[in-house]
């Protein structure tokens, strides 16, 4: 199997170690050289503190079109990585894994090959530029599609116990359910800065946790066969270690998704004619704060 991984962070270099482990060919497209020389040197994955073979370039034109490539950066960034894949002769299979649900109206406007959708319910941390932490282990939901199936079959086999592979049919609902989880778990954990199991273990913390989940549900009740308190709860649990990739982006001085998680979810809340104060006063603050500690925003 060949994959490109399209950004080496927290979860591509997650997603990208679990591949190579399994003997997959994984090449990353990394922005800095640097970053492409310590990855060739072998990717390592902690808790267990393996190393793994992969191979990494800067230059897009020598990555393989033949392969499925994994867009892993964030939502900020896929203007510049969209605009060099439409560029390419060959157009490659993509798999996004963003957060959020910007980025499916966003690819529209740029011409690509055929498009698949996952959401990643792990927490991960880059340690350095070839070291990931596997901070919480959750599924990648993956929407089923023909043209890809026998990739998400070989994934699905490869480890089920630590990297977990399910499948849905509808991309809109998968996205859905995972960014009302976002919207209940980063914006508080990055505007208490606190780690995610911190949201279930203080009963302060907790109870605005309850509160939020409840606002959030109660505006969505058609997900209600899908997404329940307890599932929120569950990827809480599981990644309690993590830090959200929200608090992340505050603690590093970088742009938070806030547009398309926050934002987003509030343009249906009042497309819906509903109402998320919670939810909007928790905007509000995160717009501030990426204004005034945000170096490049
Ligand atoms: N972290 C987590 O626990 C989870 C994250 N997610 C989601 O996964 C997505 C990725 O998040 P995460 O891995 O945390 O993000 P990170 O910030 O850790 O990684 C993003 C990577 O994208 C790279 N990048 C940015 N621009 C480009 C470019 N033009 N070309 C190539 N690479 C580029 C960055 O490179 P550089 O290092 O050079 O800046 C960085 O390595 C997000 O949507 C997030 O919400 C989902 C579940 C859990
Ligand atoms: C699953 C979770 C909540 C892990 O922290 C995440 O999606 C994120 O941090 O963005």
């Amino acid at each position: 199997m060949r994959f490109v991984v399209v950004g080496a962070g927290s979860i591509g270099l997650l997603i990208g170690s679990y591949l190579a482990q399994h003997q997959a060919n994984v090449t990353f497209w990394v922005r800095r050289e640097e970053q492409a020389e310590h990855l060739r040197s072998g990717l390592v994955r902690r808790p267990e503190n393996f190393t793994y073979e992969v191979d990494s370039t800067i230059h897009i034109e020598e990555l393989p079109t033949d392969a499925l490539w994994i867009i892993a950066v964030k939502y900020d960034a896929l203007p510049v990585v969209l605009s060099e894949i439409s560029a390419l002769p060959v157009q490659p299979d993509l798999l996004f894994i963003q957060n959020g649900i910007g980025h499916l109206s966003l690819i529209k406007q740029y011409s690509l090959g055929h498009v698949s959708f996952a959401t990643v319910e792990h927490g991960a941390a880059r340690i350095d530029d070839r070291t990931v932490s596997h901070n919480g282990m959750g599924p990648i939901n993956i929407v089923e599609n023909d043209r890809i199936a026998p990739i998400i079959q070989w994934m699905q086999e490869i480890d089920p116990q630590n990297f977990p592979i399910t499948t849905q049919q509808n991309a809109k609902q998968l996205l859905f359910r995972k960014v009302l989880i976002n919207c209940a778990i980063n914006p508080l954990t990055a505007l208490l800065e606190i780690r995610n199991g911190l949201l279930l273990e203080n009963p302060y913390f907790h109870l605005l946790f309850r509160q939020l989940c409840e606002e959030l549900l109660s505006n969505f009740e058609e997900y209600s066969d899908l997404l329940s308190y307890s599932d929120i709860e569950e990827v809480c649990r599981k990644t309690a270690y993590n830090q959200s990739s929200m608090l992340v982006d505050r603690i590093k001085g970088r742009n938070m998704e806030i547009e398309t998680i926050l934002t987003a979810v509030l343009k249906e809340i009042n497309q819906k004619g509903g109402r998320a104060p919670f939810l909007q006063m928790l905007e509000t603050a995160l717009l501030g704060i990426n204004r005034s500690e945000c170096g490049g925003c």
